[in-house]
C-alpha cells in the first residue's frame, strides 16, 4: 500500500516524539511491504519563526493533498508573548477547521505493567478502557466574538459558547457509532443546568439515541464526570462531550494511565485525511532532553494506521510492541517507578522498533 503522510513536528517535544511516530511506521512499512511517504511542513511558533504565521498557506496544501497528517504539538515559552492570531496554538486550531476535524477520538487505556504509576490505587486501574469523543470544531475555542475591550474604567475580555445543531448532531452520531462496537453505552456529558449550548446538545443527544436503539445514552453533568472518572473508571465506556470538556477530561483522564506521555489521539472528518497526535502539549520543561515519552506519539501512528489506512493488523503489532516494552520494565521518566531505570526517548522508540522486528 502506498500512502503519502504529511508531517507537522511543531514545537518543543513534538519534534523528538513525532520522530519516533515515522521511525515506527517506517519499520512497519518495511515489515508489511507498505510504501509509507513523509512530507514535512511547519506548523506553531517553528512556522511563525520562518513565516511569520503559525499555520502557513503551503502546510496547508501539504495536508490537504496527504493521506494522513502526523502532528507532535505546538506552542512553548518563546511564543509565550504573541497574541491572537499569532500564537501557536492558532495554527494547530486553524488546521482542524481546514480539515473539518469534528471528531478527535482519545483513547484511555490502562496497562496493567504501569498500575503503579496511576494515580489511582492498582485494583482501580485494572482494565480501564475508555474513549473520549470530544467536538473539535465548534464551542468557545472558535466562537466570535473573541475580544478584549474597555467598558466603564474596567477591561473586559470576551470568549463566546456557540454550537449550532448541525455540529453537535455530527459528534453526537460518532459517539453512538463507536459504542455500536464498543460495549453499547454512551454517556454524555454536558453542563445542562447552567449552559444553552448544553441544553441543546442534551437535546439533541436524545433525539438522536431514537436512531439507535441498540445503544444506551446517559447524560452527566461535567463536574460531576469529572469526579467520577477518578472515582470508577471502568463504568465508562464511550464518553461524548464538547470542545473545552473533552479537552480538561482527557488530560485528567490521562492520569488514570499513568501520564499524559500515554494518550494518543485521531481526529477525524466526514471525508479527507485525518490528524493524529498525540494528546499532550510540547512540554518545554523537558523538551530537547530525550526525556518525552514518545508512547502516546506511537500510539497515534497506530491509530492512523487503523483507522486512516484500515491497516489493523499493523496496528495491532505497534499496540502489542508497546505492551511488550512496557511489561520488560522499559520505562521514561514520567512512568518510571521510583528506584527503576528511566531510558530516553531514543532508547524506547528503538526498543519498540526492536519488539516489531522481532515478531517477523
Ligand atoms: N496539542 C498541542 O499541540 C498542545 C499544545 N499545548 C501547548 O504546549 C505548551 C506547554 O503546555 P503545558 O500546559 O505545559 O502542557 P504539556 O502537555 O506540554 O505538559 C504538561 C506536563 O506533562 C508533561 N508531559 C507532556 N507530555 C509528555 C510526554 N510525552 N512525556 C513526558 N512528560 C510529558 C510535561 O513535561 C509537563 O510537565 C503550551 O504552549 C501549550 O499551549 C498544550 C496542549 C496541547
Ligand atoms: C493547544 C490547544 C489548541 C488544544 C489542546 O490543548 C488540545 O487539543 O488538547
Ligand atoms: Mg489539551
Amino acid at each position: 500500500m502506498k500512502k503519502n503522510i504529511t508531517v507537522l513536528p511543531g514545537d518543543g517535544i513534538g519534534l523528538e516524539v513525532v520522530q519516533s511516530a515515522v521511525e515506527v511506521l517506517e519499520t512497519i512499512g518495511t515489515i508489511y511491504g507498505h510504501d509509507f511517504a513523509f512530507d514535512y511542513a511547519d506548523i506553531g511558533g517553528s512556522a511563525i519563526d520562518k513565516h511569520n504565521d503559525p499555520l502557513p498557506a503551503s502546510t496547508i496544501k501539504a495536508c490537504k493533498a496527504g493521506d494522513a497528517v502526523l502532528l507532535g504539538a505546538v506552542g512553548g515559552p518563546k511564543w509565550d508573548q504573541l497574541s491572537g492570531d499569532m500564537r501557536p496554538e492558532k495554527g494547530l486550531l486553524r488546521i482542524r477547521k481546514e480539515l473539518d476535524l469534528f471528531a478527535n477520538l482519545r483513547p484511555v487505556i490502562g496497562f496493567d505493567s504501569l498500575s503503579d504509576s496511576s494515580t489511582l490505587r492498582k485494583e482501580v486501574i485494572t482494565g480501564i478502557d475508555l474513549m473520549i469523543v470530544r467536538e473539535l470544531t465548534g464551542g468557545l475555542y472558535f466562537g466570535e466574538p473573541r475580544e478584549r475591550r474597555e467598558e466603564n474604567g474596567e477591561t473586559i475580555a470576551v470568549d463566546t459558547l456557540i454550537y449550532s445543531r448541525s455540529e453537535i448532531e455530527r459528534i453526537i452520531r460518532k459517539g453512538f457509532e463507536l459504542a455500536q462496537v464498543r460495549s453499547r453505552r454512551v454517556t454524555s456529558v454536558d453542563k445542562a443546568n447552567v449552559l444553552e449550548t448544553s441544553r441543546l446538545w442534551r437535546e439533541i443527544a436524545e433525539e438522536i439515541s431514537t436512531e439507535y436503539p441498540d445503544v444506551a445514552l446517559e447524560h452527566m453533568l461535567v463536574d460531576n464526570a469529572a469526579m467520577q472518572l477518578i472515582r470508577d473508571p471502568q463504568y465508562f465506556d464511550v464518553i461524548v462531550t464538547e470542545n473545552l470538556f473533552g479537552d480538561i477530561l482527557s488530560d485528567e483522564a490521562s492520569m488514570l494511565t499513568g501520564s499524559l506521555g500515554m494518550l494518543p489521539s485521531a481526529s477525524m472528518s466526514a471525508e479527507g485525511p485525518g490528524l493524529y497526535e498525540p494528546v499532550h502539549g510540547s512540554a518545554p520543561d523537558i523538551a530537547g532532553q530525550d526525556k518525552a515519552n514518545p508512547l502516546a506519539a506511537i500510539s497515534s501512528a497506530s491509530m492512523m494506521l487503523k483507522y486512516a489506512f484500515g491497516l489493523s493488523e499493523e496496528a495491532l503489532a505497534v499496540d502489542k510492541a508497546i505492551d511488550q516494552v512496557l511489561n520488560e520494565g522499559f520505562r521514561t521518566g514520567d512512568i518510571a517507578r521510583e528506584g527503576e531505570a528511566v531510558k530516553t526517548t531514543s532508547e524506547i522508540t528503538q526498543k519498540v522498533i526492536e519488539t516489531l522486528r522481532s515478531k517477523l
